[in-house]
């Protein structure tokens, strides 16, 4: 099976580019930027990555992040995380940024985003990767400096398809940011938020109700309201599921008990996807071979888990078409070649 995940193209949806920062980059940034971080090798980097639950995890990704300065170091981060859609055969990505970690260091809008897209685009030329680009506003600062965020994110509107919400969930409900996300809808932007990955279900009906999200990030918290599930699958409302961060931010205690298979089988448009690769131990395939390893996770299962992540994505119907069809024709020949 672990060869029908690696030969499936697949789109990852929720990737946060400063969350794909590995040690080994951040060590050489820091050195150049003359930034302090508090390891003096990246094994000690690596063995501070060790979370009891979401909010330690942010401190030290937030601190991992201050080594990016100059558009050419968001450049670098962002090809990295290209080599390994190619690694990993992510032929659609959307990737999310949060424009606030750097601009509040004095780090300019401008050169965050431009570094990032450079690098999306030369993957488009060099590798036929497609992309979007989701901002997301930091839900632990406040409404105020999201608006603020938000009129400078105006200027590159033409760059930026999606807004998000992310950081720590817990205290921070999406009704907190009602006004600014109406005011993104209104812009065009399409609405996701992080809601039910630590916090519970209400958070899952503010970003549905009060943002009108189109997709729910993470969202395995649902599992805790039969009304909601249900209302899940009716709409088909897309979750971005994160099965290495869940384990890894003790959202479940194993991959064994992570309910991922239990969504699918409610007919929930569930999506695997990566997080934060570089803290939580493996890309997007990683992610699939955990689940493989540790849930009745049959052929089938795998091949509507990689079609939903181009289903839920927000590339357009024919391109959506065209990467279906070939998910389509790899899983039939992947059948084929194994039952001769
Ligand atoms: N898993 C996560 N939840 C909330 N905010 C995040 N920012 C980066 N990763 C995150
Ligand atoms: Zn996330």
């Amino acid at each position: 099976m672990i060869d029908l995940i690696k030969k499936l193209p697949k789109a990852e949806l929720h990737l946060h580019i400063e969350g794909s920062l590995e040690p080994e980059l951040m060590f050489k940034l820091a050195k150049k930027n003359k930034i302090d971080i508090p390891y003096k090798s990246i094994e000690e980097i690596k063995k501070a990555y060790d979370f009891s639950n979401l909010q330690s995890f942010l401190d030290i990704y937030y601190a991992g992040a201050a080594v990016l300065i100059t558009k050419e170091d968001f450049y670098d981060m962002t090809w990295a995380y290209i080599k390994k859609c190619v690694e990993n055969n992510i032929i659609h990505t959307e990737i999310f940024f949060d424009p606030q970690t750097h601009t509040k260091r004095g780090i300019s809008f401008e050169t965050v985003i431009l570094g990032i897209k450079q690098a999306l685009d030369d993957a488009k030329e060099k590798y036929g990767i497609t992309s979007h680009i989701i901002m997301c506003f930091l839900r632990h600062l406040s409404q105020e400096d999201a608006f603020k965020t938000f009129e400078e994110a105006l200027v590159f509107k033409n760059i930026i398809k999606g807004i998000g919400l992310d950081s720590s969930e817990i205290g921070h409900p999406p009704s907190k940011f009602k006004d600014v996300f109406k005011k993104a809808k209104e812009e065009g932007f399409e609405i996701v938020a992080h809601a039910g990955e630590e916090a519970d279900v209400s958070y899952i009906y503010e970003a549905l109700d009060l943002l009108e999200v189109k997709r729910i990030d993470h969202g395995v918290q649902a599992i805790n309201s039969k009304e909601l599930l249900k209302r899940l699958k009716e709409e088909q409302i897309p979750l971005t599921v994160c099965p290495n961060s869940n384990i890894e931010l003790k959202v479940f205690n194993s991959y064994k008990e992570h309910n991922i298979k239990k969504l699918l089988d409610y007919n929930l448009l569930v999506t695997v996807n990566s997080d934060d690769p570089a803290y939580f131990k493996g890309y997007l395939n990683q992610n699939y071979i955990n689940l493989v390893d540790n849930l009745e996770l049959t052929d089938e299962d795998i091949i509507q888990l990689v079609k939903n992540s181009f289903k839920a994505s927000f590339i357009s119907d024919e391109l959506k078409e065209k990467y279906l069809k070939k998910v389509e024709e790899i899983g039939r020949d992947y059948k084929l070649h194994k039952n001769k």
